[in-house]
């Protein structure tokens, strides 16, 4: 009903002001596009489900996402498609390797992510949330 559908209006604004932060966010530029998969033409034999920041800002306004845990869930997706593309064994492990700095920014980018929002939303919101959640 009303009160409902004013929720989840605050959370997609809420959720839209997460994207932003975390896309605007140099560490992170390499998330914030989907792979192209022109370039790296095996990436989807490895990576069933592809997600990056830009997705998700789309996933917000289609109404996606009922609650901050769904989002949370998709930016988990992002790091561990990275840390599965992009293993310590694939390559000749050099001290400075490409695969080992993106390993290291998915694991910034989660952990990055889930103290914004723990810091930055309420619980009790969030718990709105998933209860319209589990009704629908
Ligand atoms: O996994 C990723 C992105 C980084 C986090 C998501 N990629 C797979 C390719 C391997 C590595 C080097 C380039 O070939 C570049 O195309 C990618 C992009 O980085």
């Amino acid at each position: 009903y009303e009160e409902e559908e004013h929720t989840l209006r605050e959370l997609r604004i809420f959720l839209r002001d997460m994207c932003k932060k975390l896309a605007n966010n140099r560490l992170f530029f390499m998330f914030t596009k989907p792979v192209d998969t022109e370039e790296v033409p095996d990436y989807t034999n490895i990576i069933k489900q592809p997600m990056d920041l830009e997705t998700m800002m789309t996933k917000v306004d289609f109404h996606r996402y009922e609650c901050a845990r769904d989002f949370l869930n998709d930016i988990e997706l992002i790091c561990q498609n990275a840390l599965e593309y992009n293993p310590a064994s694939k390559h000749v492990c050099f001290r400075t390797s490409a695969d080992k700095q993106i390993r290291h920014r998915a694991c910034s980018l989660r952990d990055y992510a889930y103290t914004l929002i723990k810091s930055e939303m309420d619980t009790d919101f969030e718990e709105k949330c998933l209860s319209i959640s589990t009704k629908r």
